[in-house]
């Protein structure tokens, strides 16, 4: 056993990938980033940026074409072999049809600790039912999972990944749709996962949260066109690199402030220090 001293640092790093999908769409190129735990990174982009794809690389569901993701200094697949990565996914991607429970749906967080037979251990079940109990949600284990609304559904995931007791936890866009009230639950969770030393990586389209929520940002468009701590990262100037196309890069008050398209409708001022200055309605903007 390695001891503290010699153990490797427990870190994300992407190196130089591209991913190309079989249609030939190249949904990222060239994307750098290095995350050391325990923080919040915010992943923020467009619609289409490749934040999606970013995860499914650090995930090994998609293969790289080119560079390479490391996980604690070894390979994905060795990640995946200890069950490091956890991932909460866009409500889009589940079948909430599929006839399973929200026990079910969390005990899926603990396959990876069983043999092929994925017969639960007591262990695993305590591992549930503690996950369950942590997102508020022990009331409805026995409800299929179609059956919640979209914030109870969200909260089910992240006990699946609580469950699963993963260093690097994904989330993809964990606060679409969700009320205030759940957002601030879930919030008040990733924090306290932080404080455990992890590394959390959660995509977002809420910018008003980002300076008081997360530690770094990494942005992206197409590839990853900045990455760093929120202070010094999550400027007008990015925002402009990662959003300005869409809102025609236009700035206000030269360039101290900039538009970007707000969760929701309307579009956000963003200060040059990155902070939210101003909401403006669709018909206010210049
Ligand atoms: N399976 C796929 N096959 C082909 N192209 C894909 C596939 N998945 C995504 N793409 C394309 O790759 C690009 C990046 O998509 P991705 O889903 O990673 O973006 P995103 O930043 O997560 O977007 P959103 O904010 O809408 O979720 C887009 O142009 C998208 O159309």
């Amino acid at each position: 056993m390695p001891t503290p001293e010699t153990a490797p640092r427990f870190e994300l790093v992407v190196e130089g990938v591209t991913v190309a999908y079989p249609n030939g769409q190249v949904a990222l190129r060239d994307a750098s980033l290095q995350l050391d735990g325990p923080t919040i990174c915010g992943l923020l982009g467009v619609n289409g940026a490749g934040k999606s794809t970013l995860f499914k690389a650090i995930m090994g569901m998609v293969t790289p074409a080119a560079g390479r993701v490391r996980i604690a200094g070894g390979s994905v697949r060795e990640a995946q072999r200890r069950n490091w990565v956890a991932y909460v996914p866009q409500s889009e991607e589940v079948d909430w049809a599929f006839p399973v429970s929200v026990r079910d749906v969390v005990m899926m967080g603990r396959y990876g600790y069983m043999n092929m037979l994925r017969i639960p251990r007591a262990a695993d079940r305590v591992a549930v039912e503690a996950a369950l109990a942590r997102v508020g949600m022990l009331d409805f284990a026995d409800r299929q999972i179609g059956q919640l609304s979209g914030g109870q559904k969200k909260r089910v995931f992240l006990a699946r990944a609580l469950a699963q007791d993963g260093r690097l936890l994904l989330l993809d866009e964990p606060f679409g749709g969700v009320d205030v009230t759940t957002q601030e639950q879930i919030t008040a969770l990733l924090r306290e996962l932080r404080e455990e030393g992890r590394i959390i990586l959660v995509s977002t389209h809420d910018l008003t949260s980002v300076p008081g929520f997360c530690d770094q940002v990494v942005l992206v468009k197409g590839t990853v066109v900045a990455a760093g701590p929120t202070a010094v990262t999550f400027t007008a100037a990015n925002l402009a690199r990662a959003f300005g196309e869409s809102v025609g890069g236009q700035a206000l008050g030269g360039e101290t402030a900039l538009l970007v398209p707000a969760q929701g409708g309307g579009t956000l001022v963003v200060s040059a220090e990155g902070h939210v200055i101003g909401r403006l309605a669709p018909a206010e903007r210049p």
